[in-house]
């Protein structure tokens, strides 16, 4: 058997020849680059790529060589792209953004939407964001919130988009598509729920609780200790608050905010009864026009992708080669269009940023229908 270090010594020829063809290999790509931008042609080129791939797949018998050299072809034509891009941009010939910077988010005399009543959470939100005397408007459904800041009819609104235990808030995901509405702001609001009820109620009294699904779904295990009572699902947990205060009656308790039953002057029974003492909710702030914050952190974007395998690492690949952190992933079945899936991502980053930007032109040019949702 040849020892170790003979082994070793012929890797590192075969690697330093590797690392001269990767360079110039990288230099050509560069010159192919150049070429591009004079000729207006597109960086990517799946065509040309799948016959790349087949070509130096079939120089091989190996199954797992072929799988081998599949997978680094990807990735060197993966950076050739990236050097290409980078050139792009250098000469100014990417789509310029059409956001604008801003130093801090311009308020006018407008309301300040949120969905749902008065005493719910979303309006604890939208007061922890934009403070106790900011002018506040309710209306009735999230579609409601979104279309006003697109109306401009309000500077902003607040809408809740996941929960930190019953996950996505999936009518908020789909909203922002159709509406095209730009996140500008977020704020995590720290959930605790409370059983409340008319003067008089105790645990003995209860027969029936009224609350949001996802409210009652928090507290089950609580709730679970009462098996006999009836759990009844309302829209928000404010409405469920004030129908309690309306029918006076002992036998019905609502799950809701402290806040809430303060404002419909009503008794907490039990407080803390949500089973995740961490359980909280985000919240974004929306707006009608496409500016962000000069100093923002994250970054949002959406876009489709069809069912074939590899695209959705490909599209990634744009985030992590540009030395950008995902925080998140999500996504959504495409109406109409079985199995295509629409995909929400978020990473940390500016759009001044030259990483960013790269990133965003390869993910524009290499997916469907990319949306930047905001900078905040
Ligand atoms: O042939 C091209 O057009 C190139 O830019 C080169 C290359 C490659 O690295 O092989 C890179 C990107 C394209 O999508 C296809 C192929």
């Amino acid at each position: 058997m040849k020892d170790l270090q003979e082994l070793r010594a012929r890797l590192d020829v075969i690697d330093a020849q590797i690392v001269d063809l990767y360079k110039e290999r990288m230099d050509i790509a560069r010159e192919v680059g150049a070429d591009k931008v004079k000729t207006g042609k597109k960086v990517f080129d799946p065509i040309r790529e799948q016959a790349k791939l087949d070509q130096v797949t079939e120089l091989l018998e190996d199954g797992f060589y072929q799988k081998g050299i599949g997978e680094l072809y990807a990735q060197l034509m993966s950076q050739s792209r990236k050097i290409q891009y980078q050139i792009l941009i250098e000469e100014g010939k990417e789509n310029k953004s059409v956001f604008t910077p801003v130093a801090e988010l311009p308020v006018s005399s407008k309301e300040i939407v949120y969905q749902g009543v008065p005493g719910s959470y979303s309006q604890l939100a939208t007061k922890k964001y934009f403070g106790e005397d900011a002018k506040l408007k309710n209306v009735r459904s999230f579609r409601e919130a979104v279309a006003a800041v697109v109306d401009q009819e309000a500077d902003y609104s607040v809408l809740p988009i996941e929960n930190s235990s019953a996950g996505m808030v999936s009518d908020v995901y789909d909203l922002l598509v159709q509406y095209e509405a730009t996140i500008v702001g977020e704020v995590i609001l720290p959930i605790s729920h409370a059983l409340v009820g008319v003067k008089g109620a105790t645990l003995n009294s209860i027969k029936e609780v009224y609350s949001h699904p996802q409210a009652l779904s928090q507290s089950s295990e609580y709730l679970e200790e009462h098996p006999d009572w009836k759990q009844l699902a309302i829209g928000n947990t404010a409405v469920a608050a004030k129908q309690i205060k309306a029918a006076g009656d002992i036998t019905k308790a609502a799950i809701c905010s402290e806040e809430a039953a303060s404002l419909y002057e009503l008794e907490i029974i039990d407080q803390g009864i949500n089973r995740n003492e961490n359980n909280s909710t985000r919240f974004i702030v929306l707006a009608g026009k496409k500016i962000y914050k000069k100093d923002a952190k994250k970054v949002s974007i959406c876009f489709e992708l069809p069912h074939v395998s590899g695209s959705l690492y490909r599209i990634l690949s744009h985030v992590i080669f540009n030395d950008l952190n995902m925080t998140k992933i999500e996504s959504r079945p495409i109406k109409d269009r079985t199995w295509e899936y629409r995909f929400y991502v978020d990473f940390e980053g500016n759009l001044q940023d030259a990483g960013v930007q790269n990133a965003l032109l390869g993910i524009a040019e290499e997916s469907k229908n990319l949306l930047i949702l905001g900078n905040y």
